[in-house]
């Protein structure tokens, strides 16, 4: 059989206009129309762990809408994501917006039924809460990950107003909850006003490497995925993207934006570097497009969800034919 039959694949573009239909990430068959996926591609709509503007909550669907443009190659990586593996979108995970610990634990048993069925999770935030409850579940199927988290901020901060599970500290608790493998760590993109320097010596403490977004202009995306490849080595990698790691002028539609970040070619380079590693799940957050314009937010997220579902799309196909 060959990989096109194997796979149920996007609508065609060529007969169905792009813009025709309800929307799911790349167009792509929706998880209960094929049953199950190798990579399930998952929106959480939650956005009531931020402390600045509000909007993420709307994230996943402007990122699908904006998918819409997506190709079945992806020439970058030379490799038909959507043909070596099935890849499906399985809706929203619905959460209580009143209630976030709850919250918390609503996309934790999802994801742990969605890991539990074989699938590697693509998930579209929502803000960075949902990241801790993601970890936690990837790490029950894998053992403590590594980690690597694009963003401007460190998310590593302890507390907001007294609140545990914020999208400013999901990864000092996945930290402390001993599910991350701390000998591989990084921040990439980092920039931006802290609240002390003290901020940047308990980040340190929990294991964390920093790549600034200074350090990818000046050493360039291609020495930098490599210094990362070298540090991760073969272990389960889990990806996560806070798209405010981009630069205001290529992600405007975020909640904290910060100026001096990466450009979208900076972050999707990187991430191409990366496509050897063994990427167990990823997110892509924050995309709060009320603020965004021209959908720049949501195209610049949804070439980020490619590149990452084409890593474990490859890891997938390479994994079945060994
Ligand atoms: N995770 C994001 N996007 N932002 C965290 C910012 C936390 C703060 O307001 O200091
Ligand atoms: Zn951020
Ligand atoms: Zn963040």
């Amino acid at each position: 059989m060959s990989e096109q039959q194997q796979f149920r694949g996007p609508v065609d573009s060529s007969r169905i206009p792009r813009y025709a239909g309800p929307a799911t990430f790349a167009r792509l068959p929706r998880l209960d129309e094929v049953g199950t996926a190798d990579v399930a591609v998952v929106g959480v709509p939650f956005d009531s762990g931020v402390s600045y503007r509000p909007g993420a909550r709307f994230g996943g669907n402007a990122i699908r809408e904006a998918s819409r443009l997506l190709r079945p190659y992806n020439p970058a990586q030379d490799a038909s994501p959507f043909a070596l593996a099935q890849v499906a979108d399985g809706g929203d995970i619905a959460v209580n917006p009143f209630n976030i610990n709850e919250a918390v634990e609503t996309i934790e048993a999802a994801a742990d039924e969605l890991l539990g069925t074989g699938a590697r999770m693509m998930t579209l935030g929502g803000d960075h809460t949902i990241a801790l409850p993601l970890l936690r579940s990837v790490a029950k199927k894998h053992g403590p990950v590594a980690l690597l988290h694009f963003d401007a901020h460190l998310d590593t901060w302890d507390t907001y107003f007294g609140a545990e599970y914020t999208h400013g500290t999901p990864f000092r608790r996945a930290v402390e909850e001993g599910i991350l493998d701390t000998e591989a760590l990084s921040h990439v993109g980092t920039r931006g006003p802290l609240y002390g320097k003290q901020d940047l010596t308990d980040d340190e403490k929990l294991g964390f490497g920093i790549v600034t977004s200074a350090d990818v202009y000046r050493r360039g995306a291609d020495e930098v995925a490599d210094q990362l490849r070298q540090r991760i080595g073969d272990r389960p990698l889990y990806i996560s993207i806070d798209i405010d790691c981009l630069d205001p002028a290529h992600a405007p539609g975020t909640g904290t934006p910060e100026a001096g970040g990466m450009t979208s070619r900076e972050l999707l380079e990187i991430l191409r570097g990366l496509s050897s590693c063994n990427l167990v799940s990823a997110d892509v957050v924050e995309v709060a497009p009320a603020y965004d314009h021209a959908e720049i937010t949501s195209v610049a997220a949804s070439h980020t969800a490619y590149e990452l579902t084409t890593i474990m799309s490859r890891q997938i196909a390479a994994a079945r034919q060994a």
